[in-house]
């Protein structure tokens, strides 16, 4: 799936720079193109693979190039009156050959917090392409203020976007750790999981059997229809032939080429579970999903149609869904067999809820709840995603 990649304010950024470091890493190619806005100068020089042409400043002339110190109505303002400045930026990038836009941005700041909603509706008046999300909800440790904004901008943008996926910094922080240090980890965590979702049906190889392999329409069906969406991974390492010629292959009795149907299969029964009920991007109830995509990568002899179909039935269980589209990635260069689950319109998020409470809390401690509007209080009343006023 080809994506056209804007991130936006300081996280925004640095994800999408990991973006484009992990395609070349990895030799992948899906990013049709990738741009970074921000108020803050600064947060754009530190970006190493966005090019500094596709780096834009915006709003300047109020916020002086030094952010919006975690404003997210100044940053909306600045983004409205930059906003066809900012999508002209895209100009030089073929756009045509995008299936989607992905608008990413912490939703705890000021910039990409306020911006990204404006942004991503400027996308959608323009281009008739699916603008999805990728929004970071912030840690516990973090301040009062960012809880309140990523409840606001949740709400914001999940109305604004055809899909928002959401990444939960405070679920991935190891014990101890602080946030500002993890943040690389971070998004190496995130950037990876993504990659082999979109990367998914860009595959050219041709020990492969077409009618299995996923492609692009499928991503798109699973996040069609709106709502929030997270994403689970798991991997299995593959055994390789030591220098005494041993291999697991072997011991079930097959060659490394011919892998063991059985031990294929539950490679990858195994990786779907453990994908399902291990950590995902964000921590939700997955019976909760409307719809599911789950892609299984590797080496095309290690892709047993029995496992693959077996864990779609499974995650059709749990999931209580009818509507589990499913397909192959097929690797040939790959060390590893591993399944990922797009988790579409899920609607049971405590995180949201935990947040929006925090937020409520500290506005009201402050005496600051009285300065909400009755909106906003609605807003912070609902935090659930029914999906009934969600962009389509
Ligand atoms: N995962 C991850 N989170 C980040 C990163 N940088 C910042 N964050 C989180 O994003 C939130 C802050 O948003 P930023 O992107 O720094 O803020 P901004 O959009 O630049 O807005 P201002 O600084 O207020 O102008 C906090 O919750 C941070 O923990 C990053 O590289 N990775």
């Amino acid at each position: 799936m080809r994506l056209v990649l804007l991130g936006i304010g300081q996280a925004g950024g640095k994800i999408v720079d990991r973006f484009l470091e992990y395609e070349r890493q990895t030799e992948q190619d899906f990013i049709e193109g990738a741009v970074a806005f921000n108020t803050a100068r600064a947060d754009l020089k530190e970006l190493s693979h966005v090019p500094e042409h596709h780096r834009q400043l915006f709003g300047e002339v109020d916020a002086k190039g030094h952010g919006v110190g975690a404003d997210t109505e100044f940053a909306a303002d600045l983004a409205e009156q930059d906003a066809q400045q900012l999508i002209r930026s895209l100009d030089d990038i073929p756009t045509s050959r995008a299936d989607a836009f992905l608008v990413v941005a912490g939703l705890g700041g000021g910039t990409g917090s306020g911006a990204a909603p404006v942004l991503a509706n400027e996308l959608d008046r323009i281009y008739e392409k699916p603008v999805y999300g990728l929004g970071v909800l912030p840690a516990s440790e973090e301040e009062d203020v960012f809880a309140y904004n990523a409840v606001r901008s949740f709400r914001t943008l999940v109305n604004h976007v055809d899909n928002l996926l959401l990444f939960d910094n405070d679920t991935w922080l190891k014990s101890g750790e602080e946030v500002t240090e993890a943040h690389d980890r971070l998004n190496g965590e995130l950037v990876r999981r993504l990659s082999v979702l979109f990367n998914a049906g860009e595959v050219t190889d041709e020990n492969v059997v077409a009618e299995s392999v996923i492609d692009s329409s499928e991503i798109i069906n699973t996040l069609r229809g709106g709502g929030v969406s997270t994403i689970g991974h798991a991997s299995s390492t593959l055994p390789t032939d030591d220098s005494s010629g041993f291999s697991l292959g072997n011991l079930f009795g097959s060659s490394d080429n011919e892998p063991d149907e059985i031990e294929a299969m539950n490679r990858i029964t195994t990786a779907a579970r453990k994908a399902t009920r291990g950590r995902l991007t964000l921590p939700c109830d997955v019976s909760s999903s409307q719809r599911a995509l789950v892609v299984t990568s590797g080496p095309p002899q290690w892709l047993s149609r029995k496992g693959i179909e077996q864990s779609r039935q499974w995650i059709e269980e749990e999931t209580e869904s009818m509507e589990i589209r499913g397909g192959d990635d097929p690797r040939s260069d790959s060390d590893r067999v591993s399944v990922t689950v797009l988790f579409a319109g899920v609607t049971d998020i405590p995180r949201i809820e935990q947040l929006r409470e925090r937020a409520l809390k500290a506005a009201e401690s402050s005496g600051d709840s009285d300065d909400l509007s009755e909106t906003e209080l609605d807003d912070f009343a609902d935090s659930s995603v029914d999906g009934s006023d969600l962009k389509r």
